[in-house]
C-alpha cells in the first residue's frame, strides 16, 4: 500500500519536526509506504501576498495534479469530525491513499469537493507542520487497527 501526504509547504529539512516524521514513516514500513511530498512555487509566494482566495487558488493549482490516481482525503478543520477508527477505515482496502494538507489559508471549495473525502482531526487549528505530525501518528494508528497490532490499543 502507498499513503502519500501531500503538504502546501517548502521543501527542505524541518529540524524541529523532521526526526519525529522519519520515525514514523520508519515504523509505518510493515504496512505502507509513507511519502510526504512538499509542495510550493512562486506563484503561492506571490498569490499568498494578494488575498486569501488567490492563495487558496494556487493551492488548488498546485495540488490538482496529485488528484489523478487513489482515493484522496483534505484535511480541513471545518469538515467532518473523525476518531482514529474511522480514520482507519478510509485507509482500508485502497492501494493508494493521498492525503492533503493545505496552506496557511486552508483548501479552496472547489478543491474540496474534488476530493473523495474531508476530514477533521478537531475544532483547533494546527499549524499545518504540526497536523504533519499528528498526522503522520494517525497513519500509524491507523494501520495498526487495521492490521490487529498492539499499538492502538
Ligand atoms: C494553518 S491551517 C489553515 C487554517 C485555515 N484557516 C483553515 O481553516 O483551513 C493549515 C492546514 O492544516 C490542516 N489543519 C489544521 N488544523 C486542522 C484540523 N483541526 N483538522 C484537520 N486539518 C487541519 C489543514 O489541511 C489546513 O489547510
Amino acid at each position: 500500500m502507498k499513503i502519500n501526504v501531500i503538504i502546501i509547504d517548502k521543501k527542505g529539512k524541518d529540524n524541529l519536526y523532521a526526526g519525529l516524521i522519519e520515525h514514523y514513516k520508519k515504523i509505518a514500513k510493515p504496512f505502507a509506504k509513507v511519502e510526504v511530498i512538499e509542495v510550493f512555487d512562486k506563484e503561492i509566494a506571490k498569490a499568498q501576498d494578494i488575498s486569501p482566495e488567490a492563495a487558496q487558488k494556487s493551492y488548488t493549482k498546485a495540488l490538482e495534479k496529485y488528484l489523478d490516481s487513489g482515493i484522496n482525503i483534505a484535511l480541513d478543520p471545518s469538515s467532518k469530525e473523525v476518531d482514529s477508527h474511522e480514520f482507519a477505515n478510509l485507509l482500508k482496502d485502497s492501494v493508494q491513499v493521498n492525503l492533503f494538507i493545505g496552506g496557511a489559508y486552508g483548501f479552496e471549495r472547489d478543491f474540496l469537493t474534488k476530493c473523495n473525502n474531508s476530514i477533521s482531526f478537531g475544532k483547533i487549528t494546527l499549524s499545518h507542520k504540526l497536523v504533519k505530525v499528528v498526522l503522520m501518528e494517525q497513519i500509524f494508528r491507523g494501520l495498526t487497527i487495521n492490521h490487529n497490532h498492539p499499538y492502538h490499543k
